[in-house]
């Protein structure tokens, strides 16, 4: 499997080694972890559906960006506190800005110094939380 190294993060995650009956074929898997930089090829092939969900590249940064308007504050609010719960179980948190009833989003990976599969998986709660609004 191809590894990637972020360009500003160490090595990549290693998969404990596993060998077949001759010690000497030893295989070495090197599993890409999700807060690597996302490839062009994954790029090509995971951005668009964001896209078409409203969020956006964001100028000068590898990040994206998204705004949602809600009912009312409360529920800007509600959804913000489900965010954060999802935020602190998969240890990945949005920038974000809230007046009243709309929320500013922007998902990056700081450990990467861009964009990671944890930012499109991140994004995706968002769309299913917000009921893609
Ligand atoms: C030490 C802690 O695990 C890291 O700082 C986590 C926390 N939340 C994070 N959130 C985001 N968006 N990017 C990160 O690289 C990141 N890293």
């Amino acid at each position: 499997m191809l590894v990637l190294h972020c360009p500003l993060a160490a090595g990549g995650s290693m998969a404990p080694f596993s060998h077949t009956a001759h010690p000497k074929h030893m295989v070495t898997i090197f599993k890409v972890s999700e807060s690597h930089w996302l490839t062009p090829a994954d790029r090509d092939q995971l951005l668009p559906e964001l896209r078409a969900s409203g969020w956006a590249e964001v100028g000068g940064r590898d990040a994206i960006y998204k705004e949602l308007q809600f009912k009312s504050f409360n529920q800007a609010f509600g959804f913000m506190t489900r965010v954060a719960l999802q935020a602190e179980k998969m240890n990945h948190h949005p920038e974000w800005f809230n007046v009243y009833n709309k929320v500013q989003i922007t998902l990056t990976t700081h450990d990467c110094g861009g964009l990671s599969k944890r930012d499109i998986k991140m994004a995706k709660f968002i769309d299913k939380t917000c009921n893609n609004c």
